[in-house]
């Protein structure tokens, strides 16, 4: 899988150039390019950003840039889906995750101040697919941050980045229930036992108490997942 990201803060992506996201790129099996927006402005102060029609506070990122650089990265006709985070987006969860890390080529458009000029998005969805992604009800300085949540979520369900793919099956939000409690030796600790069940050997007791447990815990925490 290829992801391009675009952003004015290339610096802020150099972390995935570590832990298991820096190996997978490292073995080829993802192809991770961060472009500096600046890099797509032509006068003397590299201006991205600028007063908002209508007034109001803050800036705007100004259109031409982001077309620039766009036209760049679309010119190789490979059918990209473009991802543009922004807290008007549609929530980015498990699902959205599964049904991206199906696609070839992501390029993740990260906005800042007030956001991106919308012209931006409705003339890339003309030429390209396109999905504007959430990932959380609050508020940040800027797309950076979402994307690196976003890669990580995507980039360890692509075949082979994460070694024992066993491990992706029992995680929080993978067929809609929270995950069951995880525990290790020592058997006590400061007064506190490792559930008796866990110890015994019967998978199939093992295999029960998980599912209720992550039952009982999605039924606390977030019953809005439950059918
Ligand atoms: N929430 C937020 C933001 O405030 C700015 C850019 C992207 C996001 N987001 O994806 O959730």
């Amino acid at each position: 899988m290829r992801i391009d990201v675009v952003t004015i803060f290339p610096e802020v992506l150099g972390v995935l150039d570590v832990s298991l996201l820096g190996r997978a790129r490292a073995t080829g099996l993802l192809d991770v390019r961060v472009h500096d927006l600046r890099d797509a402005t032509h006068d003397r102060h590299r201006t991205v950003d600028d007063t908002p029609y209508g007034g109001g506070a803050g800036m705007v990122m100004r259109p031409e840039p982001w077309g620039e650089v766009l036209d760049g990265l679309l010119a190789d006709g490979d059918d990209p889906l473009v991802v543009f985070p922004t807290p008007a987006g549609t929530p980015f969860t498990q699902p959205t995750a599964v049904r991206w890390a199906g696609e070839r080529r992501l390029i993740f458009c990260c906005g800042r101040y007030e956001g991106i000029d919308q012209r931006v998005v409705e003339h890339t969805a003309a030429r390209a697919r396109v999905e504007e992604a959430s990932l959380g009800d609050f508020v940040l300085n800027g797309g950076e941050v979402a994307v690196l949540a976003m890669v990580e979520a995507v980039g360890r369900l692509v075949p082979g980045v994460i070694g024992n793919p066993a491990s992706l099956t029992e995680e929080s939000h993978e067929g809609g229930l929270l995950e069951y409690p995880s525990y290790t030796k020592p058997a006590l600790w400061r007064g506190l036992e490792v559930p008796a069940v866990l110890r015994s050997g019967d998978h199939g007791a093992v295999a029960r108490w998980r599912r209720e447990q992550s039952e009982a815990r999605t039924r606390r925490v977030r019953p809005d997942l439950l059918p």
